[in-house]
């Protein structure tokens, strides 16, 4: 059967290498990298995961073998992608008939075809990868996954022995890695004690260490994330890209730990990030569990920063307090009535309030939605669809590992990583709490972990949950006091403005007199 098959897949290769079109595309015409316009007739295939794809089958769609042989071959050979990848018509036809001389490789500019590659090298222009969480990058993984599960379904049969793939011409990173184009190894910079003055360690994870560094130009603080092993030409360098790329996505939320920068040195990887001064959710419920009132701040930034990532497409897939950051803030508080939440900074002789801003950090396990590439976070927070490698509502993973978050910030105590009450819990049985939270809140955190993904409330529903709201179900009581509270603050600015216009009349008078001495002319703007 499988001897057939090659057999046919000779014959169509050679048809398409004889063919005209085929023939007099000039290296111009290879330059597709980006574009896609026929792939899609050919094979729609479902979302991958690198581990399984759990699929109806009937989402397949494999080209009819009477697809095959349409004419010109030029548009479905291009469709194939198979120009950039080692499996061209000539190199299977090769393979399968001998010997061969396997194509000359560029790191630099990654599987590009030559001539675009000589062109970039004759303008000197060093080649960069492609965001795979950028739109065109998302588009560019996804096409690429395609055509080499089409190369790999059995309408094609391109398996061992016969086009057995060359393990330098098509080695795992190109899979899964198709928008790679600069190896690490080749970028490595020594940055880190040049432009960076080391403070201390302030966090250890497995991935890496992270020191507070001042920058030594901008004099501001920032987190740097070191990777413990050298990861550069490692298995790990995958992984290390995957965070950068989150990163630079991602950066720009109010409740997504910021990124600056990121470059190779030593061969580790080095992301430099926003320095957050409250350290992890994690070390703070190590110290006490959250009250009621921090959980539902806590789960209103963490489900806004979840919102956001879902809105671009990706999914974080290690949501847990150790990879929550906290910003501390303080704010002059105006108020005069002493709630005992505020301190007086002896420095100022000011009262202030601090502020505390949920950031979600770590991004070393994003994948995009559209084409996911699973890699499983902390189990102790893992719903058990993902155990299943079903991976249809990647979402609903952040949000059953936000429910559980949200539970340990409770003070349920450590999770189990496994045994009865794991499975407990995801039967739907929340561990027991200290603290009694209102109704509603148990209700939605209870939703949030819910067994079946589909009944797990969406960021969106999260965020207009009535127990988020307060206003909402504020009593009249309560909003008297809070407008009085206003109406007390408002009055004292309206003095304050009036002092201060006093002030600068009486300076303006003064210096008018000593003025009225002195000849010479004085011009005056009115505003
Ligand atoms: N931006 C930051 N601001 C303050 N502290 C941080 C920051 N980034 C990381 N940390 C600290 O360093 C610890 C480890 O960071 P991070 O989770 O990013 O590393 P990791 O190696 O990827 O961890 P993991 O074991 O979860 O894979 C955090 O739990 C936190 O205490
Ligand atoms: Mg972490």
């Amino acid at each position: 059967m499988s001897t057939n098959n090659d057999s046919k897949m000779e014959e169509i290769c050679k048809d398409m290498l004889e063919h005209d079109d085929f023939n007099s595309s000039g290296c111009g015409d290879m330059s597709f990298e980006l574009s896609g316009d026929n792939a899609d007739d050919l094979s729609p295939s479902p979302q991958t995961s690198r581990k399984k794809f759990n699929r109806d089958d009937s989402n397949f769609r494999t080209p009819a073998p009477t697809k095959l042989s349409f004419s010109p071959p030029y548009k479905r050979v291009r469709a194939l992608r198979l120009f950039d990848s080692p499996l061209t018509p000539k190199t299977i036809i090769q393979n399968s008939s001998g010997p061969t001389t396997p194509l000359p490789r560029n790191r630099l500019f990654g599987d590009k075809p030559k001539a675009v590659a000589c062109a970039y090298a004759e303008k000197e222009k060093p080649a960069a990868n492609v965001n795979p969480f950028t739109p065109d990058g998302q588009l560019l993984s996804k096409k690429r996954s395609r055509s080499i599960r089409s190369l790999e379904s059995p309408k094609f049969i391109v398996r061992p022995p016969k086009f057995e793939l060359n393990e330098s011409d098509m080695s795992d990173q190109e899979v899964e890695q198709p928008t790679k184009r600069v190896a690490l190894q080749e970028s490595n910079i020594p940055r880190y004690h040049r432009e960076f003055l080391e403070l201390e360690l302030i966090g250890k994870g497995q991935f890496g260490s992270v020191f507070k560094c001042v920058n030594r130009l901008d004099g501001c603080t920032y987190a740097i994330k070191k990777s413990t092993k050298p990861v550069a030409g490692s298995a790990f360098e995958k992984t290390a890209l995957n965070e950068v790329y989150a990163h630079a996505v991602l950066g720009k939320h109010q409740h997504v730990v910021r990124y600056y920068s990121a470059w190779a040195e030593d061969n580790h990887m080095i992301i430099q990030n926003e320095y957050c001064n409250g350290g992890s959710l994690a070390d703070k419920i190590a110290k006490e569990p959250l009250s009621a009132a921090e959980l539902r701040r806590m789960l209103l930034h963490v489900a806004e920063g979840l919102r956001y990532i879902h809105s671009e497409g990706l999914v974080h897939l290690d949501i847990k307090p150790a990879n929550i950051f906290i910003s501390i803030e303080k704010k002059v508080n105006l108020n005069t009535a002493d709630d005992g939440f505020e301190e007086l900074d002896s420095s100022t002789g000011q009262m202030y309030e601090e502020e505390l801003t949920y950031k979600i950090g770590d991004l070393g396990h994003v994948t995009s939605l559209s084409n996911p590439q699973v890699e499983e976070g902390d189990c102790r927070y893992l719903p058990n669809e993902i155990l299943q490698e079903d991976y249809c509502h990647l979402t609903k993973a952040d949000v059953f590992a936000m429910g559980l978050s949200a539970l340990e910030c409770a003070g349920s105590g450590p999770l189990p990583k496994n045994g009865p009450q794991w499975h407990a819990i995801r039967r739907g049985h929340p561990p027991l709490l200290p603290q009694i939270l209102t109704k509603d809140l148990m209700e939605l955190i209870k939703s949030m972990i819910h067994p079946d993904p589909i009944k797990r409330p969406s960021t969106i529903q999260i965020l207009q949950h009535r127990a988020l709201n307060p206003d909402c179900t504020k009593s009249k009581a309560d909003l008297t006091r809070e407008l009085n509270a206003e109406k007390l603050r408002n009055e004292m600015l309206v003095k304050q403005l009036k002092e201060a216009a006093m002030c600068i009349k009486t300076i303006q008078n003064s210096s008018r007199l000593i003025g009225k001495k002195v000849n010479r002319s004085v011009s005056t703007t009115t505003f």
